[in-house]
């Protein structure tokens, strides 16, 4: 099965700063990959080649089997995009502007999403008839997604789609990521800097620093590489105690051994993506420095 995205050595360089040096990247047909990385890392960057947005300084590049630097409109049509904010069109509703940016994608054959089917989706049905203008910044958000939905497309790119969404936006979104992915087979690549979303959206991470990509992997994986004691919390006779160990199991074991009934509020906290995460970029920042 071909890949949805084929990424080689890819280089980038702006003026005389080297941006992305090589990265490697592969993405199959409807995994859910999120890319993550310390601010000006090159994700942005990295996206927006791949998009056909920029042009690259080196490397080899194919999206849906095309090079983006020759993608014409109907390679663009098949590709879903949101972008980190724009906010113009404020005149326009909601409503309005998804039913004329539903028409672009007519000429290409395309099934596209019916606005009404749109809104239900992105949780805009209330503020079909609201001006751009006066919608909340996790409204505006929506309405972003809602866009780069319309085409239905194979390939769908989203650059922090949930900065400044509430929890139940949130909750709702990833319900609709799960959706695209299990459903539709949508290929998706996010990038996000919560790494709790991540976490629960990406069947695949990379984590790129500098430039270079330094971990490739699902979440469990990259924890294994990554060897951290477990946190036990607990209480005993109203006393709060934490404690770490290599094998969180054998400790609690030994615990209630000795104390029995006496031990409560027992917690075991094992390594999260976050603490993967930061272990790795303070690794390989400390290498490049
Ligand atoms: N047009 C440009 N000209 C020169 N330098 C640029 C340009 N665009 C981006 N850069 C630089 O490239 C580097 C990578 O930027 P990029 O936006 O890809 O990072 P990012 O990983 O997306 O960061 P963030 O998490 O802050 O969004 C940064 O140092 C940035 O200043």
């Amino acid at each position: 099965m071909g890949m949805v995205i084929e990424v080689s050595g890819l280089r980038m360089r702006y003026g005389d700063t080297d941006v992305l040096r090589g990265v490697d990247l592969n993405l199959a047909r409807g995994e859910v990959l999120a890319l993550l990385g310390p601010n000006g890392a090159g994700k942005t960057t990295t996206i927006e080649i791949l998009e056909g947005f920029r042009t690259r300084s080196g490397g080899d590049v194919r999206v849906l089997g095309v090079d983006p630097a020759d993608g014409d409109e109907a390679w663009h049509a098949r590709l879903g995009i949101v972008l980190q904010s724009w906010r113009d069109h404020g005149r326009w509703r909601v409503r309005e502007l998804l039913g004329h940016l539903g028409r672009f994608y007519r000429p290409y054959g395309r099934e596209h999403y019916g606005v009404d089917e749109l809104l239900g989706l992105v949780g805009l049905t209330e503020q079909a008839d609201t001006r751009l203008a006066v919608l909340s910044g996790g409204q505006r958000r929506r309405l972003d997604v809602a866009i780069g939905l319309i085409g239905r497309p194979e390939l769908l790119f989203l650059d922090e789609p949930t900065a400044s969404f509430d929890p139940q936006a949130r909750q709702d979104f990833h319900g609709l990521v799960h959706r695209l992915a299990d459903l539709d087979d949508t290929t998706i690549l996010l990038t996000t800097h919560d790494l709790d979303e991540a976490e629960k959206l990406a069947d695949r991470i990379v984590i790129l620093v500098d430039g270079r990509i330094v971990a490739d992997g699902s979440a469990a994986e990259l924890a294994r590489r990554v060897p951290r004691k477990a946190e036990i919390r607990f209480s005993r006779d109203g006393e709060h105690f934490v404690h770490s160990a290599e094998d969180a199991t054998r400790y609690v074991r030994e615990l209630f051994l000795q104390y029995g009934d006496e031990i409560g509020d027992l917690e075991v906290r094992r390594a999260t993506l976050e603490d993967v995460y930061l272990e790795m970029v303070k690794q390989h920042e400390k290498v490049s420095a």
